[in-house]
């Protein structure tokens, strides 16, 4: 699994690296700027040879300094290239001063930034503006540094598009997009977040010899992109029982289509049974659609105990179409007394958002499984802050949002959207990259399926944050296998090819 840092943790890294007396700051500096020539020679093959035209931005802070080393590099190979300074030179961080210092002394030239500076046409714009330093919004006019005559062919940033924050991925007051982000040693939290997607285009990280540092670290940074268990996801030798029995909790009747697709989830995923509880009312509906599936009457919270005792039910899922009254809450108070592994989606979010007897009742085995407006039901004051127009940097993010929920309800908390966040109890959090996911995935009922996978897996006896941040990228794996015209019920039924992919 890669980590993935905040601009604090990378600023620290850095720190112990030079401490150590092994690298300096220029040499990090000089392989920044030349991994950016190469990863962007590597994107574009067509700009490694002949002489072409860029134009370089340079900040007030490092990343400016990265530019003046990218402006050498390419100077060196016979471009033309302009640099254009926010700030005083003389204001300029040590390393960045070198390197602003060995351009000038190589008798290029300077210009300060400001509106109009890039014009003509550009083969390449190189973005040093801000890195992991955006500390407030931009208030530069980014627009109007390019006049109207401007043409220019590719861009891009240098370790984050200016602009946007390195912890959150939100932008603060305006960014420059890119079509090529490439980034240093490991990527940033604010890489896959947010407003990340519009403004990175595609990402590179290029390896600054940090790697000891990362290594010898006591403890690993909190967040982690998303990567799958192929050990635990394999089926091993035994009998049904063996690979978990799931209860799966439908709604009453005409509410029956969302457990049913959950459930159906749960059985591809790998459960040994998966059986669908039904109140009485719903149970032909339930029969007729039914084949591998099990069906189970469960008239009211009493005798959902009465089938929780049996200690071959090793996990439950309830909230898709359950509805939001007393019964329902009811049957969520007694699968949370039961103790079993339990995932709490759609409705019972809800249900659990407006009653605070049942959110104490959470505990360790539960997966909460939020969409934006379920969280702000359960967590309105980390909502509220999340949504606020961030004023400084580093701003607050989903992930900070999904770690502090994970830690108020004791339990793990799948904080769903492009950018779905995994975040457990215990203060980890895994991250499903955006471009994992596709916008075909927002379809009715897909959410009913994610919750499936979880229960799935989560019988299967994977613990809550792996069973969760395996289902968020089988779902999202499913969806991409499947491609356009994706509906809910074509999720589970991808599910064999995806793990056929996988080498399962
Ligand atoms: N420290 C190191 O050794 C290395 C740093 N590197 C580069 O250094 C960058 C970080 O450098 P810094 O910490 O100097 O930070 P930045 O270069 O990202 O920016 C800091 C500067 O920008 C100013 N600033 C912040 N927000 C602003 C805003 N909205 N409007 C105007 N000015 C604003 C700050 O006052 C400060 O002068 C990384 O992103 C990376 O590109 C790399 O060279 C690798 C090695
Ligand atoms: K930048």
């Amino acid at each position: 699994m890669a980590e993935i840092l905040t601009a604090a943790e990378m600023r620290s890294l850095e720190k112990v690296a030079m401490e150590s007396g092994r690298v300096t700051g220029l040499e990090l500096m000089e392989r920044a700027g030349q991994g950016v020539c190469d990863a962007l020679f590597a994107q574009w093959p067509a700009l490694r040879w002949g002489p072409h035209r860029a134009v370089v931005l340079c900040g007030p802070g490092n990343n400016g300094g990265d530019g003046f080393v990218i402006a050498r590099v390419l100077a060196e190979r016979g471009w033309l290239v302009e640099v254009c300074l926010l700030g005083d030179p003389t204001s300029l961080p040590r390393d960045a001063q070198a390197n602003h210092d060995r351009w000038c002394a190589a008798g290029h030239a300077v210009v300060p930034l400001g509106p109009g500076c890039i014009t003509g046409a550009v083969d390449l714009l190189v973005d040093a503006l801000f890195g992991t330093g955006l500390t407030r919004p931009v208030t530069l006019d980014l627009a109007g540094l390019m006049t109207a005559e401007a043409e220019i062919g590719h861009r891009v940033a240098v370790d984050i598009p200016s602009g946007l924050c390195a912890d959150s991925g939100r932008i603060l007051g305006a960014a420059l997009a890119a079509d090529l982000t490439v980034s240093f040693q490991t990527a940033k939290r604010g890489h896959y977040l947010a407003d990340a997607g519009e403004v990175c285009g595609a990402l590179r990280v290029v390896d600054i010899g940090l790697g000891p540092w990362l290594d010898d670290r006591a403890a690993v940074a909190p967040a982690q992109l998303i990567g799958l268990p192929l050990e635990a996801l394999a089926k091993r030798r035994g009998h049904k029982f063996s690979h978990g029995h799931a209860l799966v909790l439908t709604g009453g009747a005409g509410r029956t289509g969302a457990a049913r697709l959950a459930a159906r989830g749960a059985l591809r995923v790998g459960a040994g049974l998966v059986t669908l509880g039904v109140p009485p009312a719903a149970q032909m509906e339930v029969a007729q659609q039914i084949t591998a599936l099990m069906l189970r009457r469960i008239s009211d919270a009493s005798d959902l105990s009465a089938v929780l005792r049996d200690s071959r039910i090793t996990a439950v899922c309830l909230g898709p179409g359950l509805g939001l009254d007393e019964g329902a809450a009811e049957k969520i108070a007694a699968v949370l007394a039961s103790g079993k592994p339990v995932v709490l989606d759609a409705d019972a979010c809800t249900l659990i958002g407006q009653d605070p007897a049942l959110f104490d009742a959470l505990h360790g085995g539960c997966v909460l499984t939020p969409h934006g407006g379920e969280f702000a039901r359960l967590f309105p004051d980390v909502a509220a802050r999340l949504e606020a127009k961030p004023d400084r940097g580093p701003a607050f993010s989903k992930i900070d949002a999904a770690m502090q929920a994970a830690d108020r309800a004791g339990c793990c908390v799948v904080f769903k959207g492009p950018d779905t966040v995994v975040a457990g109890a215990d203060g980890s959090c895994r991250v499903n990259p955006p471009e994992a996911a596709t916008a075909w995935l927002a379809t009715a009922g897909s959410g009913d399926v994610l919750a499936g996978f979880v229960t799935g897996l989560l019988a299967r006896g994977l613990a809550p944050v792996e069973a969760a941040a395996a289902a968020v990228a089988l779902h999202a794996g499913c969806a991409r296998r499947f491609g356009p015209g994706l509906i809910a019920e074509d999720l589970p039924e991808t599910l064999p090819a995806v793990f056929r992919d996988l080498g399962l």
